[in-house]
């Protein structure tokens, strides 16, 4: 059963910088949000705090009512399971094949020897096969993940956080070093994720007109605090000015994923 992923008064702060600060969301099941704002407004910093990559310095993460910032041991690698993460950089093994690396996604539920040795059952290779069809990799699962285009690569990362059969999905800039047409092709997977598996996906994206093409929600961030949360229609040009500053307008208005675009003052 799906459930809501709650962040209440969340700060997180770096020596001098807080790069959260006192962040309170709600994230419904089921949602697709995007989280927007300039370079170092704290996108990342909250992914990774609600993965427990990083602890919070104050405040409460929890999902379905269970506190995730105490989680230790077995029960946090079984979040790290339940609230699966794609980077920017894919995170595959290059060296390995395409079906091997999504399988390395079910490692979380293998004991330390089969770990070790890659012994993966019938039923998850089937598994992890279904996860590449979804994703339209089926003819690369045999190929080194290092000779697959970069989107093909996000793609088979997708498919790997597939397999681990997560209850949320957090992508940190997944599209950033993609050109538009694999950048398309990525958030079309996930989008696809999304809606036929209402799992609740939450992404940081560099890109306007992603967000507005894909999200249910938007929520934009500035100087670590949550400056705008709502609809693509609520976010206004004004808003969006307010957000990036003119300058920062135009260095984020490039058109990736669609060829919408907002106007963007002389
Ligand atoms: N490990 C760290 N140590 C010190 N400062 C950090 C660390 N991680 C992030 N910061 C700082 O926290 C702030 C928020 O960074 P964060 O990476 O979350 O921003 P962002 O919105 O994801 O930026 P970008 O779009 O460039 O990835 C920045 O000022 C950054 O320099």
């Amino acid at each position: 059963m799906a459930a809501t992923l709650t962040l209440t008064k969340v700060s997180k702060v770096f020596a001098e910088t807080k790069a959260v600060d006192t962040v309170s969301l709600d994230i419904e099941p089921g949602q697709f949000v995007g989280v927007i704002g300039r370079s170092g407004a704290g996108k990342s910093t909250m992914l990774r705090l609600i993965n427990r990559l990083i602890d919070p310095t104050t405040g409460s993460i929890s999902f379905d009512g269970v506190e995730i910032t105490s989680l230790r041991g077995k029960a946090l690698r079984d979040w790290r399971r339940d609230c699966a993460m794609i980077f920017q950089q894919f995170n595959l093994v290059d060296r390995l094949d395409v079906l091997t690396n999504v399988l390395i996604g079910r490692l979380a539920e293998h004991g330390f020897l089969s770990s070790m040795a890659m012994q993966f059952s019938d039923e998850e290779r089937t598994m992890a096969l279904q996860a590449l069809d979804r994703l339209d990799l089926v003819p690369q699962a045999l190929q080194r993940a290092g000779t697959l285009s970069g989107g093909q690569q996000q793609r088979a990362a997708i498919a790997k956080a597939l397999v681990q059969q997560p209850k949320i999905m957090l992508a940190d800039e997944p599209i950033a070093s993609l050109d538009p047409a694999n950048a398309t092709l990525v958030m079309d997977g996930l989008k696809q994720i999304n809606k036929e598996d209402g799992l609740t996906v939450l992404v940081n994206l560099h890109t306007l007109d992603t967000a507005r093409a894909y999200c249910d929600r938007i929520i934009a961030m500035r100087a670590g605090r949550v400056f705008f949360d709502g609809t693509a229609a609520q976010l206004t040009d004004d808003v969006v000015r307010d957000i990036y500053g003119t300058q920062g307008l135009r260095e984020f208005n490039e058109a990736v994923t669609s060829t919408q675009s907002i106007a963007v003052p002389a």
